[in-house]
């Protein structure tokens, strides 16, 4: 789990490179809810498809965090 987590942060924190250069939003609806429907259409154990768009909200509303962070300290940093 903290092995995958940490391979999903290094991905996160290169989303939000791209989107501090290119000055883009960080939350995309649109893109989040396909994330959402895809992911849940492969789980093999429907009876958990409650909980897992439970996790899946958890999961990208903490990546939307650190985004925000990082994206905040490269501003102020630029500003010094
Ligand atoms: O794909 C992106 O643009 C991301 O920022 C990643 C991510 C995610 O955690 O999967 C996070 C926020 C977006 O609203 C959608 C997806």
């Amino acid at each position: 789990m903290r092995v995958l987590f940490e391979k999903r942060m290094d991905c996160i924190q290169k989303v939000a490179e791209y989107k501090f250069n290119k000055n883009e939003k960080i939350f995309d609806q649109s893109r989040e809810q396909s994330v959402i429907e895809k992911n849940l259409k492969l789980l093999e154990k429907q009876e958990y498809k409650s909980a897992y768009h439970d996790f899946l909200q958890v999961l990208m509303d903490s990546s939307k965090d650190y985004q925000k962070d990082w994206i905040a300290s490269q501003k102020a940093d630029s500003h010094e």
